[in-house]
Order: C-alpha cells, then structure tokens, then sequence
C-alpha cells in the first residue's frame, strides 16, 4: 500500500507566507516512507505581478534558497514531496523554468523536471491572454522519479493538454503521474476533470492532481478541484475549493489487474518503436 496526497494553496506571491501554510498542511499529514505528497504549480509564488517570477529566480538562484526550503519540509515532515512547480533561474535564456522538484522523506532531491508546454493562450478571463514563455524557458525532457516503490512520471499544468506525453511516460514505465496546476476557472470548470480521468483512463496510471484555487492577488482566479484518480478513471478523492490536502491509500497492484484485463499498452500500434 502507499499513500498518495495532494495539497491545494492560494498561493500569494510571498514566499514566507507560502511556506507557513504548505508547513501547515505537511503537519497535519501521515509521516512515511511510502507516502508521495504533491503541490501545486507556483506552490511558493504566485498572482504576483508579470516579471516577479523572474526577479524572485534570480534572488534565489545562487543559493539554491527554493530548493533548500522545500528539501527541509520534506525531512521535517519525513513525507516524499512532489514539489509543484518553481521558478529557477536559467541563465544562459535570462529567463526560468517552472520546474516540478522531487524530494525524498530523507530531504534528498531526486529529480527536476521543467515544464514542457508553456500557456500562451487567450482565455476568456480577467486576464484575456497568457504569455508563460515571455518569462519561462520551456523544458525538453522527460522525466520520472522512482520514490521507493512509486514509479512516478512528472507533468506541469498545461502539459495535460498533450497526452503524448504522458503516453511516453507510461511507456517509459510510471504508474503514478503527478500534476501540479494552477489551471484558470474558466477553462478548469470546462476541461480538467475531463482531460484528468481520460489521462488516468487511457494510460491506466493513478493521476495525483493538486491545483491552486482562489482568487489571488493579481485578481487571477484558479479552479482547484485537486484530485486523485485511479487508473479505472474513478474519482478517489476531491477537494473543490479552499486550502487543505486530500489523501487516499492505495495499491499499485491495481495497476498490473487493469493492465492485464485491458492491455491497451500491448495493443497499442503507435509506441512499439518507443520501447
Ligand atoms: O504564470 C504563472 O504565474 C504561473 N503559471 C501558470 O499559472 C501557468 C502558466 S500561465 N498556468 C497554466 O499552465 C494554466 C493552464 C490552463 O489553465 C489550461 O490548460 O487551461
């Protein structure tokens, strides 16, 4: 058995007041080895205003300051932490990636992984347009971490939108998929359960899910509805609004059963030249 978490913020853009309340969430979970927590995308700063992101990457660049914070909660709190996403300065762009970190209980950072597809989007909000990549430099690479016995593939937000990617993640071996998000209301209340179920559906992965929701204070308002689904697509646990963590205990061998009883991955004519 192994227990999946996600916890869902309003961020502020604030990092101290950040860190208190992911710190007062992380207190109020199980401490164990085979526990994988998540947060959200920007879980340290958020709803600041357009180039803080960058400026706060570069403060915190030379001494790895994000890192080290999150690394310490994860040993306090013995938890493995899927650390959402945040900035980190890349100097040869002058911009940052927005990358989700992975953290054993030991405080052992085991993986980094920068968001591949950037939000440069109209939506029909506040804000009208997005421009993620005037700041962010997009990531390559795929990613995975193995967290005990935990095969965890690694996704950010609007990554969800192209399920080739978590098709290769399966393929490449994850059975639990993490997205950290800070999708808008708009395009949450139309699409994220939806592209979260048929995720976990077509890949038969549990997807862990943990959103920003709230009104934050650039008046940019996110969705939340942080969810862990199982690789039948069954809503195990959902938090709609409000701060707070959900948590479910499950058993991967689930996995290799629907796997079995419905083996699209040996079916599936496109990815033989992927293994
Ligand atoms: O820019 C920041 O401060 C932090 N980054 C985000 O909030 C990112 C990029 S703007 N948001 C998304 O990817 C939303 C995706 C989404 O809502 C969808 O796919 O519908």
């Amino acid at each position: 058995m192994v227990k999946l978490s996600a916890i869902q913020l309003t961020s502020m853009p604030n990092v101290a007041a950040n860190l208190a309340v992911i710190e007062q969430h992380l207190s109020n979970l199980a401490f164990s080895d085979n526990h994988l927590v998540v947060l959200p995308e920007c879980c340290l700063f958020f709803g600041g205003k357009d180039a803080e992101q960058l400026a706060l990457a570069k403060a915190t660049y030379k001494e790895n300051a994000l890192i080290h914070q999150l690394s310490a909660l994860a040993k306090k709190y013995r938890v493995n932490l899927v650390a959402g996403s945040i900035p980190l300065y890349h100097p040869d762009t002058d911009k940052f990636t927005n990358s989700s970190c992975v953290f054993l209980s030991s405080g052992e950072q085991i993986a980094q992984y920068d968001k591949i597809h950037l939000f440069d989007v109209k939506v029909d909000d506040n804000e009208k347009n997005y421009l993620e990549s005037r700041y962010t430099q997009a990531g390559k690479t795929l990613v995975s971490a193995n967290v005990n016995q935990m095969k965890v593939g690694l996704t950010v937000c609007y990554d969800l939108r192209f399920p080739e990617l978590y098709r290769q993640l399966t393929t490449l071996g994850a059975e639990i998929i993490t997205v950290p998000s800070a999708f808008t209301k708009v395009t949450g209340q139309a699409h994220w359960e939806t592209l979260l179920r048929a995720r976990a559906i077509e890949n038969q992965v549990y997807i862990v899910a943990a959103g920003q929701q709230g009104v934050h204070e650039n008046g940019r308002e996110t969705w939340g509805h942080s969810m862990i689904i199982s690789p039948w697509g069954e809503i195990l646990a959902c938090k709609t609004e409000g701060q707070g963590s959900i948590s479910v205990d499950v058993c991967l061998s689930e996995l290799s059963r629907i796997r079995s009883a419905i083996p699209v991955a040996e079916h599936n004519r496109f990815i033989t030249a992927l293994k």
